[in-house]
């Protein structure tokens, strides 16, 4: 089939590719030039393991085009994914800016031909009613403006004035995480479809046939899951809600362990073993962060105080995480007593392993917590680079690896758990730091090991 995808990010590229990946004709389209740019010429624009090799071999095969044309996206698409991003106002309702003019510009391309419209962008419940308008109003629009001026080609509509479009709107929101995503695309727990149009439905079903029919004995199909609208849109937010509660709540015992003397990673291995409640999502540490759980925890609380109700078990998930970065700061000042003139060796700044993405990373914010408590801060990442950080922190220094920068500090604090953070000799660390300081906010230093080397292991709830 062919297919467009509006908006080049993490989940429009990934869609894009894997679907150029099975055999679908994809063009990805982004606003961003540079970006377009580089990805014609190989430059992956984001860190993400698998999809540089995905995307090379789809573009040598044709299936994968990049464009900044809406018209070279839209026009021919039987399927047009909207991926732009929606994040989160000052006021933590979603920004739709970037949805309203993605909708309209479609709808400014369509034709007589039929055509689905899909949302995957996480957007308000209700939001696909909305969608469907926007296209409408931009079909519209491009119609009266084509037919004052007999459509001459420019890239306008070519439906006459009064034809109504014809397309149909369908949400397919995404469940990927960042730093797995292609493998998360491949092999994902289900499909949801909100749709209205059994010929939506019937066009999303061929889409997806590779994972709903799979042709090899060795592949179980994916269940899908088919709703109308509204529910589709809820779907997504119900589930990154439950999640990001499931941490707080280990988060809320891993508190209650320091007090009493109780180890929070036994807990969670021994409460995830019961099928009920399962080991994922139980890790304590520095709280939830990332591009969607705070936006998406913030904006179910804010379309649900738009009704008049008051989510209060979703505002204890967000305090709960805030509450974990505090955390952190007061083990290191336990340890420190006096946090003004130390210098903090911080390990990590993505939001989690295996991606370079810093979007709402808790690392950040306790750094920028340091550097206004009147610490230097040296942080290493395996794939983050300074540049990336400079505009946000740019007081943050960051060395070149994980051992230059513990030399002379006064404490380590790990506070994204990637694996090499684990192979490290520990006895080079010691010998590195000033103080013999070690904060794993992410409980993934063996405490027996670090204590070993001659340091003070301090986690999360152990
Ligand atoms: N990042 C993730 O892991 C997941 C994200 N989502 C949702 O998917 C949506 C996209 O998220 P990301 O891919 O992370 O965002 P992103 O910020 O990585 O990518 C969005 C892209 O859209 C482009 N864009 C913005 N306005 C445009 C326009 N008018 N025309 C064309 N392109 C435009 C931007 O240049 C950017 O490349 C969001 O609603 C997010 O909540 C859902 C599941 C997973
Ligand atoms: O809507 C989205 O964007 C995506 O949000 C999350 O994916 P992602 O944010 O990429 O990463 P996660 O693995 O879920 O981690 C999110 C945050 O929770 C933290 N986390 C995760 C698991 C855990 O046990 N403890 C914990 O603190 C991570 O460190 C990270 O900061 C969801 O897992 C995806 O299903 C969803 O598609």
């Amino acid at each position: 089939m062919k297919v467009g995808v509006i908006g080049t990010g993490y989940v429009g590229l990934v869609t894009g590719a894997c679907l150029a990946t099975i055999g679908h004709h994809v063009v990805c389209m982004d606003n961003n030039t540079a970006k377009v740019e580089g990805l014609r010429q190989g430059v992956m624009p984001i860190y993400e393991p698998g999809l540089d090799a995905l995307v090379a071999a789809a573009v040598a095969t044709g299936q994968l085009q990049f464009t900044t044309e809406m018209a070279e996206t839209v026009r021919p698409s039987d399927v047009v994914f909207i991926t732009v991003g929606t994040p989160s106002r000052a006021d933590g309702s979603p920004d739709l800016s970037a949805v309203r003019a993605v909708a309209r510009a479609i709808g400014a391309h369509l034709d007589g031909r039929f055509r689905v419209v899909v949302n995957k962008s996480t957007v308000p419940v209700g939001s696909g009613n909305w969608v469907r308008m926007l296209v409408e109003d931009g079909a519209n629009l491009a119609a009266a403006t084509a037919g004052s001026s007999h459509y001459t080609g420019n890239g306008l509509a070519v439906l006459s004035p009064g034809e109504p479009p014809n397309f149909s709107v369908a949400s397919n929101p995404e469940f990927l995480r960042e730093g797995s995503a292609v493998w998360d695309t491949f092999n994902p727990d289900r499909i949801v479809i909100g749709a209205e149009d059994v010929k939506a439905i019937a066009v999303m079903r061929k889409l997806y046939a590779y994972w709903l029919a799979p042709e090899q004995a060795d592949r179980e199909p994916v269940p899908m899951v088919v709703t109308d609208l509204a529910s589709a849109e809820m779907i997504k937010y119900a589930a990154n809600a439950f999640l990001a509660t499931k941490i707080s709540f280990i988060n809320e015992i891993a508190n209650i362990c320091e007090r009493v003397g109780a180890d929070v990673t036994r807990i969670a291995e021994a409460i995830g073993l019961d099928k009920r409640i399962g080991r994922s999502f139980l890790n304590a540490g520095a709280g939830w962060g990332g591009s969607c759980f705070p936006k998406d925890v913030s904006a179910l609380v804010s379309t649900a105080a738009e009704y008049g109700h008051d989510c209060e078990l979703l505002k204890a998930t967000l305090s709960v995480n805030e509450h974990q970065r505090q955390l952190v700061i007061e083990k290191l000042q336990r340890e420190l007593r006096i946090l003004k003139g130390r210098t903090v060796a911080l390990w990590g700044l993505a939001f989690k392993p295996h991606t370079d993405d810093i979007r709402c990373a808790p690392a950040l914010a306790v750094a920028e917590h340091l550097l206004n408590l009147g610490c230097r801060v040296v942080a290493h990442d395996p794939v983050v680079t300074a540049a990336q950080v400079q505009g946000q922190l740019p007081d943050l220094q960051v060395a070149g690896s994980a051992l230059e920068a513990v030399q002379g500090a006064d404490a380590l604090l790990v506070m994204t758990e990637w694996p090499e953070y684990t192979r490290v000799n520990l006895g080079v660390v010691a010998a590195g730091l000033r103080q013999p300081v070690v904060i794993d906010a992410r409980n993934c230093l063996d405490p027996q090991q670090v204590v070993q080397a001659g340091m003070r292991y301090s986690g999360v709830g152990r």
